[in-house]
């Protein structure tokens, strides 16, 4: 399997399971048969609500032998309730207790935006902290000390433009080892891939599939869908592939980390069988083209006080 090299060594499994809407009661069921089948990488967040479940599949996976815990790769995030320096550690804790594990491979601070403590997820501009409240650099560095505690082995950040890297990058010697950021062929982030890669910052690619069970509230009208776009659909027929397996497949020569999320038995095994796939330079130039700068989640919940659209994404 393809891996994520880090500077220590530590290698990442370049196809992970997402874990964000896979319901109590189907999560563990998905953990464990994703692990059965081969998957060595799962990506939880405290935000997804499941990591209890999660961890009580990794308990029972890890008990049965099926795996060792140093084959594995969990990766969590800290929610955006957490910002403050006194509240990383207490929230990372919490959820190694939930995974019950000893400590994460990776861990992120989910978003570029701090709420106040307790607030699950924010009704109005009071419940925000802005960040000149909470500066990222003061998660960042508890995030450092989280880290030099043995509680996770490598740290990074998530939805970060490159603008928001640059700043953090201009602070602190210990620069994140990881994006992670919605990623697919609508939104190819080719200028964020190049300057992470300058930085020696991996991406992982989120929303791959473009998150069809998002709620409806989620959802923008007439959004386009893409495992039924007609290009990929086509390379996919031409390959005897599922489309979900040709953007997996894209993804990972792309050198990102992605993390489809599936709590179905057929297609979590069809996912990671992708890497069977082998796209040519004329599929790779029709994906290419794609390219349309268009965002399934699109952070607009988090436009409020000291948040601009903008301020996250570098754009309008
Ligand atoms: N850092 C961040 O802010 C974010 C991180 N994430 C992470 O990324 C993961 C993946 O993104 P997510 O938004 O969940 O969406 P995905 O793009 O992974 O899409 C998930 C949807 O695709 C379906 N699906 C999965 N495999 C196939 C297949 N082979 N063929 C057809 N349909 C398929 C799933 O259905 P079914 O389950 O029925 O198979 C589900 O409806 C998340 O679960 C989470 O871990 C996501 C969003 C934001
Ligand atoms: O990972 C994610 C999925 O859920 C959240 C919304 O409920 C998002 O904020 C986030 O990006």
């Amino acid at each position: 399997m393809k891996t994520l090299k880090f500077k220590n060594g530590d290698e990442m499994p370049a196809i992970g399971l997402g874990t964000w809407k896979s319901a109590k009661g189907e999560v563990a069921k998905a953990v464990k048969t994703a692990i059965q089948n081969g998957y060595r990488h799962i990506d939880c967040a405290a935000t997804y609500g499941n990591e209890a479940e999660v961890g009580e599949a990794l308990a029972e996976v890890l008990k049965e032998g099926i795996v060792k815990r140093e084959e594995l790769w969990i990766t969590s995030k800290l929610w955006n309730n957490s910002h403050k320096k006194e509240d990383v550690l207490p929230a990372l804790k919490q959820t190694l207790k939930d995974l019950q594990l000893d400590y994460l491979d990776l861990y992120l601070i989910h978003w570029p935006v701090a709420f106040k403590p307790g607030v699950a997820f924010p009704e109005n501009d009071d419940d925000y902290l802005s960040l000149e409240e909470v500066p990222i650099i003061e998660t960042w560095e508890a995030m450092i000390d989280a880290k030099k505690e043995g509680l996770t082995k490598h740290i990074g950040v998530s939805n970060f433009s490159q603008t928001k890297l640059e700043d953090l990058i201009k602070k602190t010697d210990d620069i994140p080892e990881m994006n992670q950021v919605e990623l697919h062929p609508y939104l190819q982030q080719n200028e964020l891939i190049e300057f992470c890669s300058k930085n020696n910052i991996h991406l992982t690619a989120y929303s791959p599939l473009g998150s069809g069970d998002r709620s409806d509230e989620m959802k923008a009208k007439d959004e386009p869908s893409l495992l039924e776009n007609k290009v990929i659909t086509t390379i996919a027929k031409k390959h005897g592939a599922s489309p979900a397996q040709v953007i997996i497949n894209w993804d990972t020569l792309r050198g990102t980390a992605v993390i489809p999320k599936s709590t179905n038995e057929t297609r979590i095994i069809e996912n990671l069988e992708s890497t069977g796939v082998k796209l040519d330079e004329d599929d790779l130039q029709k994906i290419a083209e794609l390219d349309d700068n268009f965002r399934y989640v699109t952070g607009k919940f988090f436009v409020t006080k000291g948040n601009s659209y903008k301020d996250i994404y570098d754009e309008e």
